[in-house]
């Protein structure tokens, strides 16, 4: 399931974010990615370890911690810290599939922790005016999906699409992403959820509580304590 979620962020806080990435040291794209992804890979990122990338990161992840649409559509068990990229002059990221497993900073002794990339989010910083090209082109089941939105918005999209970013012919293209792996592995178990969840929401907005939202609840809670993972 792809799910465009809006405002994520306001637009004060992207002008700031904006101002605080944009003064901050850039690098190559390829530091994080591995040998098919690097091959394709045409970009700059702020290091996973730059001290304004962890700080602006945790402001996304307040941001979306207190987005309900994202929470029913992602249903997350745990979130890499956001990582920042930026494309001009015709950089490009071509055709890819995200990697499986990220290992996560701070391992402790009992070796690296894992987590499973089972969605991607890029996290719009920048307007569609601000650039040409740039789309991110998502392959699925249901074919080629562009996805090209207003600042502070957020694509969701399962980790294992292919996926690719145009080139960017004029402007720049600033965005965050990344990965989330969910308590629910399977795409379309999630789905059925987030559908089922978003019906009752709007059951319950025209009717108040009923008998028969309690009862459709229980379903839905049943059901995904059938199929989390924890
Ligand atoms: O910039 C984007 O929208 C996506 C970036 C991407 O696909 C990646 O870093 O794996
Ligand atoms: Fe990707």
């Amino acid at each position: 399931m792809m799910l465009h979620i809006p405002n994520v962020l306001s637009r004060e806080q992207v002008t700031a974010m904006r101002a605080a990435i944009d003064a901050a040291d850039w690098v190559d794209g390829r530091a994080t990615v591995g040998s098919q992804g690097a091959q394709v890979k045409r970009n700059r990122q702020l290091p996973e370890d730059s001290s304004i990338a962890l700080q602006q990161g945790r402001i996304i992840e307040q941001a979306l911690a207190a987005n309900g649409l994202y929470f029913s559509a992602a249903l997350p068990a745990r979130t890499m810290p956001p990582l920042f990229n930026r494309y001009s002059d015709s950089e490009t990221y071509g055709l890819h599939v995200d990697g499986a497993a990220r290992r996560v900073a701070g391992a402790t002794m009992g070796g690296p922790q894992w987590l499973r990339t089972d969605l991607s989010c890029t996290l719009f910083l920048c307007d569609p005016e601000d650039y040409e090209g740039g789309e991110l082109v998502v392959v699925d089941t249901y074919g080629t999906h562009e996805v090209k939105l207003p600042a502070g918005d957020l694509i969701l999209y399962p980790s294992s699409s292919l996926h690719r970013v145009e080139a960017v012919t004029r402007g720049e293209r600033v965005c965050s992403f990344f990965w989330a792996q969910s308590l629910v592995r399977d795409d379309s178990r999630r789905a059925l959820l987030f559908e089922m969840d978003q019906a009752i929401t709007r059951l319950r907005a025209q009717l108040g509580e009923t008998p028969e939202t309690v009862s459709l609840t229980g379903n839905y809670h049943n059901l995904l304590r059938m199929w989390a993972e924890t």
